[in-house]
């Protein structure tokens, strides 16, 4: 957002809105405190700031929209912009260009129009571009095995605004920082005065540590590539189906979110994988082993016929020994090498390393048995040895991968910005493309405008049926017209060219030239007869229409409904008379054009849009106004058209009072 179009908003201060985070959005919404979250801006002065954002958004900034009618379509040339944004975020963004009188602002737009126009929108683009949405920071990333520890209560107050998601402890001395790390696997202490000081337990001294949030608090850049994870590939693909330079390395950027998962953990490291699994697979590779080692021996005793003497079967049994010294004695080394086989099996299963190995081993026992069982308190001891290498490897591989993308944040932001602005840039070529635009010619000092060929979208007929109207006035003029003729449509169009011109957007003619107005007036039609109070009403606001400043347009349609034909010829020649004294440029609607013109002082302009005549009843228009011309009324035409076939010379006659 523009936040140096906010009246009363600096340089500074829009820098400073524009760095934070969701300030756009809090623009949108009137959230005060967000944009007071930004340095050096008071609640107070955060608050102007949003009322000033929605006064420009809804009504009127600069002044330049100054009735009703300019607002009204103002508000529909926006609806017609948004129309072609896919993201919200655009949308909210094109809310912000408004109609200024002021040269610079114009130019300003006018460059990011310029780049706009070059745009080619492509259906690839605007299905990638669906997917991004503005980044969002994770809320709730809290962190509750560590903590910061200081005995500084200003230090105190900078942990915990820049470390939130960790409990920051006010401590005295060494001894209370030992038994803080009784309750925490790691302390990390932010006092320069513990150096060198020994102090029990995970206890690190780094006075430092504040400016490397990422060390501290992996979980924060992962929780937010995590969260943003969708809107991030989305940009990515924008950069590419758009062919934009991208502000960091795309595959770089591709591999490091393919490790993140949502809840913040990371994927994709062999080691780690291969620990996971060892853990996961630990009971049944064991249950497998054992079966290995049962089954073999099974077989070796099955096929073996055992000879033993009496005597030493004797000897056995009274010394109460059973089967297995038997197993020992006679199958000692088909044990064995059922044993060795159970445990190869067990350690490929797992593909366990040498420590590991070490421990595995011995969950079978040396000493002969049958059947085989394994040794529960050694896979227990494997298991823990298998854990804890795992949640060594993962906060390793987490601190680096966190280091990564928080580096890459800054640029990742970029990416999505510049996918978003290129959106509201897309929605601007659209909208140029769709209504066959340009750009309009600023006259400097001059006043007044020239249209040629100039089609409104807003007409109630599809846009490819709309006939292109040329219009020109400086100073002031009546436009007069057969019914139904256009009249209103042109005053429309104008209103409608001059808005977007001084939005600085591109305008639906073949080529537009215009002075630079200070404030558009549009009165619209009135309907009927107005009684006395709301006739004084209305005099008294074109009074003020006269009073006003210079550089105006003024556009009134029909104004002679107020009140009856006599009075209001006099009130238009009076109305115009005081703003041709003035450096106005104006056009009036009026069916009175002629009766206005009879009671003038002032020679008065008049122009007119012509019927070209009758095709099976119908009239044919001619829709650009004739310059000095008045045109004939729907009532003469139709005159004319009998006069033609008659015969007795009655509407010959009548036609004559018409001229
Ligand atoms: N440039 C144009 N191209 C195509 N159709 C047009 C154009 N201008 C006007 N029309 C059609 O003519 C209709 C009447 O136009 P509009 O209301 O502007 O006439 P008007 O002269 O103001 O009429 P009235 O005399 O009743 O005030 C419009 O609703 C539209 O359908």
């Amino acid at each position: 957002m523009d936040f140096e179009a906010i009246p009363g908003v600096g340089a500074k201060t829009a820098d400073a809105l524009t760095e934070l985070d969701g300030s756009v959005d809090a623009l949108e919404t009137g959230d005060v405190a967000t944009l007071a979250r930004a340095p050096n801006i008071s609640e107070g002065r955060a608050a102007a700031i949003a009322r000033a954002a929605i006064r420009i958004r809804h009504d009127d900034p600069g002044g330049f929209l100054a009735t009703d009618r300019a607002r009204e379509l103002y508000r529909d040339v926006l609806t017609l912009l948004q129309a072609r944004a896919v993201t919200t975020y655009a949308e909210k963004r094109l809310k912000t260009l408004y109609p200024s009188a002021t040269a610079s602002r114009i130019e300003e737009v006018h460059e990011f129009t310029a780049r706009a126009m070059k745009r080619e929108p492509t259906a690839e683009i605007q299905d990638a571009l669906a997917g991004v949405e503005p980044l969002s920071n994770p809320r709730d990333v809290t962190v509750r095995d560590r903590c910061l520890a200081t005995t500084d209560a200003e230090r105190y107050a900078e942990a915990r605004k820049k470390i939130p998601e960790l409990p920051v402890e006010v401590v005295e001395d060494a001894r209370e920082l030992a038994e803080l790390a009784r309750g925490y696997s790691t302390v990390v202490a932010l006092d320069e005065s513990f150096t060198g000081v020994t102090i029990e337990g995970d206890v690190r001294v780094e006075p430092d540590a504040l400016e490397t949030p990422a060390e501290l608090v992996p979980e924060r850049p992962l929780a937010f590539f995590a969260e943003n994870r969708e809107t991030l590939l989305a940009a990515v693909e924008v950069h590419q189906v758009a062919g934009m330079d991208a502000p960091l390395d795309i595959e770089e950027l591709e591999s490091a979110l393919a490790r993140v998962t949502t809840d913040g953990s990371v994927t994709g490291d062999d080691e780690l994988a291969r620990l996971t699994d060892a853990i996961a697979d630990l009971d049944a590779g064991v249950s497998m082993a054992e079966n290995v080692a049962n089954d073999r021996l099974r077989d070796a005793i099955r096929e073996r016929d055992v000879t033993i003497e009496g005597s030493d079967l004797l000897s056995l049994v009274e010394q109460g020994a059973g089967v297995d010294s038997l197993l020992s004695r006679e199958l000692a080394d088909e044990y064995d090498a059922a044993i060795e086989a159970a445990r190869e099996h067990l350690i490929d299963t797992l593909s366990l390393d040498a420590g590991e190995t070490e421990i595995a081993r011995q969950a079978f026992p040396d000493e002969p048995s049958f059947p085989v069982e394994h040794d529960e308190s050694v896979i227990a001891r494997l298991r823990e040895q298998l854990e804890a290498e795992k949640s060594r490897r993962e906060e390793r591989h987490k601190r680096d991968l966190a280091q990564t993308l928080a580096d890459e944040r800054e640029s990742a932001e970029e990416l999505v910005h510049a996918a978003l602005e290129l959106d509201v840039e897309l929605a601007v070529s659209r909208f140029a493309r769709d209504f066959d635009c340009v750009l309009p010619e600023f006259e400097t000092g001059g006043n007044g405008f020239e249209i040629v060929g100039g089609r409104s979208p807003l007409l109630d007929v599809d846009f490819s049926a709309v006939e292109p109207v040329d219009y020109g006035v400086s100073g002031v003029a009546l436009l007069s017209g057969v019914n139904s003729g256009g009249k209103t449509s042109t005053l429309d169009l104008v209103a409608l060219i001059v808005i977007l011109a001084q939005m600085g957007l591109p305008v639906p003619a073949e080529s537009v030239r215009l002075g630079r107005f200070e404030e558009l007036h549009y009165h619209g039609k009135t309907q009927g007869t107005l009684d006395a109070g709301a006739f004084e009403s209305t005099l008294r606001e074109f009074a003020s229409l006269a009073d006003g400043e210079a550089g105006r347009l003024v556009l009134v349609d029909e104004l002679e409904s107020i009140t009856e034909p006599g009075a209001s010829a006099k009130i238009i020649a009076g109305i115009l008379e005081e703003l041709g004294e003035r450096d106005v440029t104006g056009v009036f609607v009026s069916h009175l054009a002629d009766e206005i013109r009879d009671v003038a002082d002032e020679d008065v302009a008049v122009d007119g849009i012509e019927a070209k005549g009758l095709v099976d009843g119908e009239l044919v228009v001619e829709r650009s106004p004739v310059k000095n011309h008045l045109a004939r009324s729907t009532p003469e035409l139709i005159v004319e058209k009998l006069a033609d076939g008659g015969e007795s010379g009655f509407y010959e006659r009548l036609l004559e009072k018409f001229e």
